[in-house]
């Protein structure tokens, strides 16, 4: 869980006065998350969700703040990001850190799903993507390729021989396979880019809403389909794909947005580099942790296994 930063009632209070939702009820520090300082707002017209941000600096949030806004107006189930009455702004400042205030999602987050939440999932994010091609902003996805190939030489001593080996091959192929024609003719535009099982809302078998859109940059579509399918259809245990939600939430994808042919071809390429991704971070998060009041580290070794998973067993996509 993750409280770096202590909001007190009394700052609540001041940061209310600037926003038009009512007046203060209650702070509640969340379990959950890595990144930011997040709490429960509810004031007597609804309950927020205000955030602190600890490693995002004030000239990358725009993008985040406004991709959502931009989205909610498009009819994406993201939250909402509420501006200060007076300035119109969405970034504001809190205990002196970067903060935003977004409507509260309605649900919970579905950590088993069945196919009919993968197809939910690959449905909602293939319209997503499409409302995002209007979106006039550019932000590079911040944890891409460069940032692997910054960070890499970072963690790897950390390794013993085969893990380190295994960093190192996979990081040459990705090398590789962003230099090819195939990788240029991907369709690119704004990604979720971290649209794990946590951070989507469901009530029952209803998607109610996708969030935690920090990690958001453009970058290629296919790679954003590759972190959900890397998370949401696989067996947590092995990391090997579930044929019956993995086909669920590529055809649901497919309904809204048929993938091109470069996306077929690199399809398992992206599934290996999403797994690269997040196993570089979490190795990141867990070597060089930072303080936290409230903090469970994500176990590395999960992508690890996911990696070799996708290396080993390619996913066959449907004709
Ligand atoms: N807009 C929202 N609506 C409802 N719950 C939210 C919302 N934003 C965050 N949360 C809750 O806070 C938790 C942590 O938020 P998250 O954005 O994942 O943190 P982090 O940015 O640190 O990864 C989520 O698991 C969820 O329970
Ligand atoms: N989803 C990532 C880490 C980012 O954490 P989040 O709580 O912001 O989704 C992972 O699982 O490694």
């Amino acid at each position: 869980m993750a409280v770096f930063t202590e909001v007190s009632e009394k700052e609540a209070r001041e940061l209310l006065r600037q926003l038009p939702l009512g007046t203060f009820q209650s702070l509640r520090g969340i379990q959950g998350g890595i990144e930011n300082t997040n709490y429960f707002l509810t004031t007597d017209q609804g309950e927020w969700v205000l955030t602190l941000f600890e490693r995002l600096t004030a000239q990358q949030l725009p993008f985040y703040l406004h991709l959502m806004k931009h989205l909610a107006h498009a009819g994406i189930p993201v939250p909402d990001p509420q501006a200060n009455r007076q300035t119109g702004d969405i970034l504001l400042r809190v205990c002196g850190k970067p903060a935003a205030v977004v409507n509260r999602l309605r649900g919970s987050s579905q950590l088993a799903p069945a196919p009919v939440h993968c197809a939910a999932v690959g449905e909602m994010l293939a319209r997503m993507h499409l409302a995002g091609r209007d979106f006039g902003r550019q932000q590079p996805n911040l944890r891409g390729l460069p940032w692997w190939n910054e960070t890499a030489p970072v963690v790897q001593p950390y390794l013993d021989g085969a893990l380190a080996e295994l960093l190192q091959s996979e990081l040459a192929f990705q090398n590789h396979i962003a230099a090819s024609s195939a990788y240029a003719a991907l369709p690119r535009g704004p990604v979720h880019a971290d649209l794990f099982r946590d951070n989507v809302m469901f009530e029952g078998e209803q998607l109610t809403g996708f969030f935690d859109f920090y990690f958001a940059g453009v970058d290629t579509w296919l790679f954003d389909l590759a972190v959900c399918l890397n998370d949401w259809c696989i067996d947590h245990a092995t990391g090997a794909h579930d044929a019956p939600r993995a086909q669920a939430m590529l055809a649901a994808y497919q309904r809204v947005r048929p993938l091109t042919g470069a996306e077929r071809e690199l399809l398992n390429a992206q599934l290996r580099a999403s797994a690269l991704r997040f196993w570089i971070s979490r190795l990141w998060d867990f070597y060089l942790p930072r303080e936290a009041a409230l903090l469970t580290p994500h176990d590395p070794r999960h992508f690890e296994r996911v990696l070799r998973q996708r290396i080993a067993h390619p996913l066959s996509l449907a004709a």
